[in-house]
C-alpha cells in the first residue's frame, strides 16, 4: 500500500540574522530526513522546542518547498505550486486553533468556509449543524462570533472546521496547548473519538507525550532537524534508543505532594 506521506532526503534551511547586523547565517531546520508515514497509522511527531516539528508539518502540507529532497503525498511529489490531491484530502488544526478563527465571521460561516472553498457538495447548513453537534456544541450557536466562546469551545469549533470536508488525514500542530488541563483532557478524548469514528488518519505534533501516546500508534522523535527514532509509540517510550527520546521522557514531571 502506498504510504500517505514519504520524505526522501528532505532538507529545509532558513537564512537568519547573525551576530552582526549585516551578517546572515544559514540555519538547517530539517536535515536530510527520510520518513514514511504508512496509510492508516496515526503518527505523533515529538521533539524539543526548535527541533523542527512545525517546519516538518509545513513541508508535509506543501506550504513550503524543501531546499533538497522530495515530499510525496500518496506517491506523488508535492510542492507549494502543485499540491496535487493534498489540499482536498488533508485537514489542518493549527497551533492555538481557537485564535485562528476569523473574529468577524459567525462560527457557522467559519466551519462552512472549507466546504465552499473545496466545492464540496450537499447541504452545507446541515453539515455545519452536524459538526457542531459532533464537537459537543448546540448547532444554534452557529450565528455567534468567536468572542462569545471560551478557549476550549473555540478549539472545538476549529476542530469542526478542519473535519468539515471529511479529510482522509488530519494534521494538528499542538492543538491542545492553549487550554486548561480538564478541557484538554476532554478535547483529547473528543479528537480520539472523532478520528476513529470517521477513519481519519491523524498526524499530531505534541509536547505532551501522554497525549501523543493516547492518540497515536506510532512516533517519530525529532532532534536538531533529524528523525532520531521512529516506531510503535509504546515500544519506543518503554525502550528509547535515542538520547533525545530519553531526555523528553525524563522531562515529564510527576505530581509531587508536599507535606
Ligand atoms: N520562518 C523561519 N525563519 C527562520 N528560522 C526558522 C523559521 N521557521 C523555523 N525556523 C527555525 O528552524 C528551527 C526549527 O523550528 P520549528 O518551529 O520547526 O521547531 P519546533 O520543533 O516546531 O519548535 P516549537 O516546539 O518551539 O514550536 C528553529 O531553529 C527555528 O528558529
Amino acid at each position: 500500500m502506498t504510504a500517505t506521506f514519504a520524505l526522501e532526503g528532505v532538507t529545509r534551511r532558513y537564512s537568519v540574522p547573525g551576530d552582526r547586523p549585516w551578517r546572515r547565517v544559514t540555519r538547517t531546520a530539517i536535515n536530510r530526513i527520510d520518513l514514511e508515514v504508512p496509510a492508516g497509522r496515526d503518527l505523533a511527531i515529538v521533539g524539543a522546542s526548535g527541533s523542527g516539528k512545525s517546519t516538518l508539518l509545513r513541508l508535509l502540507l506543501a506550504l513550503e518547498a524543501p531546499d533538497a529532497g522530495t515530499v510525496r503525498f500518496r506517491g506523488e511529489a508535492v510542492s507549494p505550486r502543485s499540491p496535487g490531491a493534498l489540499r482536498r484530502s488533508v485537514g489542518v488544526v493549527p497551533q492555538d486553533p481557537g485564535s485562528s478563527l476569523d473574529p468577524r465571521l459567525p462560527v457557522g460561516a467559519s466551519v462552512r468556509e472549507p466546504l465552499e472553498c473545496l466545492g464540496v457538495g450537499g447541504d452545507h447548513g446541515a453539515r455545519v449543524a452536524q459538526l457542531l453537534d459532533a464537537v459537543g456544541l448546540d448547532p444554534a450557536v452557529a450565528k455567534r462570533r468567536p468572542a462569545a466562546f471560551s478557549g476550549g469551545e473555540r478549539q472545538r469549533i476549529a476542530l469542526a472546521r478542519a473535519l468539515a470536508p471529511r479529510p482522509d488525514v488530519l494534521i494538528a500542530d499542538e492543538p491542545f496547548s492553549a487550554v486548561d488541563p480538564t478541557t484538554r483532557r476532554r478535547l483529547v478524548a473528543l479528537v480520539g473519538d472523532l478520528v476513529r469514528a470517521s477513519g481519519t488518519q491523524l498526524l499530531l505534533v505534541s509536547h505532551d507525550l501522554g497525549i501523543a501516546s493516547r492518540l497515536c500508534a506510532d512516533v517519530a522523535v525529532l532532534d536538531a532537524g533529524r528523525v532520531v527514532e521512529t516506531g510503535p509509540i509504546a515500544a519506543v517510550f518503554a525502550h528509547p534508543s535515542a538520547e533525545a527520546t530519553r531526555a523528553l521522557l525524563d522531562a515529564v514531571l510527576p505530581v509531587e505532594v508536599m507535606g
